[in-house]
């Protein structure tokens, strides 16, 4: 008989076989559950990441972060204290916002930390108001330059939340806790040139922004009387001089001076419907310290310094291209004169119960220079010869010329402008060289010696 074949070395192979197959499923279950881990944590991340830039809690508002700051700062560690408007965020609010002098405003400043807005929040607070800030810090100009006037109104213990005027949550919230008595509305897309490159900027702030900031406005209990920021460019192709408020304003050159326009339709709509106080102020060209770096007096300073060429515009029949320079203490004297004659709205719990005031007022400095004045100025305040690029104006959406009627500010708040364009330039200048470190000469240095506020 034979012997059954010996199997014990088949059944050792076998073994090892099946223990080499489990120790491999073993290791690639432990390498698939690594594998999932890692994801699971990656997605985590990423919808983490997702929501705390898309829904940045209200203690955002609180501590000024940058949207850029968001991902790391708001997901809880720091929200404890004051999410959703919490109640340090409350108290510094209401801080901010309630007036040190017998019935003074409590006033909500959008755009405070923008150019006119920082000027006129400090002015503001120091005769006694209260100052609540609005600021979106977006980047269409060095941000920097915004933080560094919120620094100095936080100084001056003015107060900006950090938000868009489209956050109508956030609207919301401010006028839940503040009884606001006024709005300076000086928030705004800005910039006549830059609308070809970025339209849709100026219809969700000086549209929709302003829309959303009225319709709170309206509902709010008391409602308050609201001065806001309108356009020398409203009158576009207007040939009449020098502009009056009864000109006509239906030929905008730009899409910003078209959203300023609508601006004062839509301030119609609301005072008509709801029996808000409005009060809309056509700025002409306002400059000064602290100002906006993309005005043509701010870099051709910078260009000049810098031995850059810069463009200088005459008009397409080759005259010069002139404008109504406005120095900013004029035009803060201009919007607190307003705020001071502007009648509180009638409405209540969202309906009219009377006629209310609307209003409309250029805001200009009654004698327009032309451009290349304003570089010849610069010159000799820089003691520096700029490289002239004499051009065409191109079709961009500037006009050729402003000059401002201010009759009506006059008669009816006393506006009147006393500061002219080499006075106010210097004061540029002076705050410029300090507020960037440049070195000037002795010499130059006498050339620019008036004194600002924040001396
Ligand atoms: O009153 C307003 O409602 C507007 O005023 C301001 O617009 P503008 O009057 O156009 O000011 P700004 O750009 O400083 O150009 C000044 C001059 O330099 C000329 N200019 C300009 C650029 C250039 O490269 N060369 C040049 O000659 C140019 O042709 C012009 O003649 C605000 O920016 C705007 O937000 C709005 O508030």
């Amino acid at each position: 008989m034979a012997s059954p074949p010996d199997t014990s070395k088949t059944v050792k192979l076998e073994r090892y076989n099946s223990y080499l197959r489990r120790l491999h499923s073993t290791k690639v279950l432990k390498a698939s559950s690594k594998l999932l881990f890692r994801v699971t944590l990656l997605i985590a991340l990423v919808l983490i990441l997702f929501f705390t830039i898309n829904y940045p809690p209200l203690s955002d508002h609180l501590y000024g972060v940058s949207p850029h700051h968001h991902s790391f700062l708001s997901t809880g560690f720091f929200s404890h204290s004051s999410a959703n408007g919490g109640a340090a965020w409350e108290k510094l609010v209401r801080h901010s916002s309630t007036p040190r002098r017998p019935d003074g405003f409590s006033i909500l400043v959008t755009g405070a930390a923008g150019f006119i807005g920082s000027h006129c929040s400090l002015a503001l607070k120091k005769r006694g108001d209260g100052v609540l800030g609005l600021d979106s810090f977006n980047n269409y100009y060095d941000p920097s330059l915004k933080r560094a006037r919120q620094e100095l109104l936080l100084k001056h213990q003015v107060f900006i939340v950090e938000g868009d005027l489209n956050d109508a949550p956030l609207l919301t919230k401010l006028f839940d806790v503040v009884r606001f008595t006024h709005i300076l509305h000086l928030a705004a897309q800005a910039g006549v040139r830059y609308a070809m490159q970025n339209p849709q900027s100026y219809v969700s702030s000086n549209i929709a922004g302003f829309v959303n900031l009225l319709e709170v406005a309206k509902t709010a209990n008391p409602q308050p009387a609201t001065v806001w920021a309108s356009s020398s460019s409203v009158y576009g192709l207007n040939t009449e001089v020098p502009f009056s408020e009864m000109h006509r304003t239906d030929q905008p050159a730009s899409l910003y001076a078209a959203t300023k326009k609508a601006g004062e339709e839509i301030a119609h709509t609301y005072n008509h419907i709801y029996g808000l106080s409005l009060t809309g102020l056509r700025f002409f060209t306002v400059y000064g310290p602290w100002g906006r770096p993309d005005m043509a007096y701010f870099f051709f300073t910078k260009d000049i310094l810098q031995g850059k060429s810069i463009d200088v515009y005459r008009t397409l029949d080759d005259k010069e291209v002139a404008r109504d320079f406005t120095y900013i203490d004029d035009v803060v004297k201009g919007c607190i004169g307003a705020l001071d004659t502007a009648e509180k709205s009638t409405g209540s719990g969202g309906k009219k119960k009377g006629p209310a005031q609307l209003r409309v007022y250029n805001l200009g400095n009654t004698s327009p220079v032309p451009v290349g004045k304003l570089v010849s100025i610069l010159e000799a305040l820089l003691n520096t010869k700029a490289k002239k690029h004499v051009i065409k104006m191109p079709r961009n959406g500037d006009v050729p010329y402003t000059h401002a009627n201010v009759t009506m500010a006059y008669k009816d708040f006393g506006y009147k402008p006393s500061t002219d364009l080499a006075t106010g330039l210097r004061k540029f200048v002076k705050w410029y060289v300090k507020y960037y470190g440049i070195h000037m000469t002795k010499e130059d240095d006498n050339k620019s010696t008036a004194k600002h506020f924040e001396d």
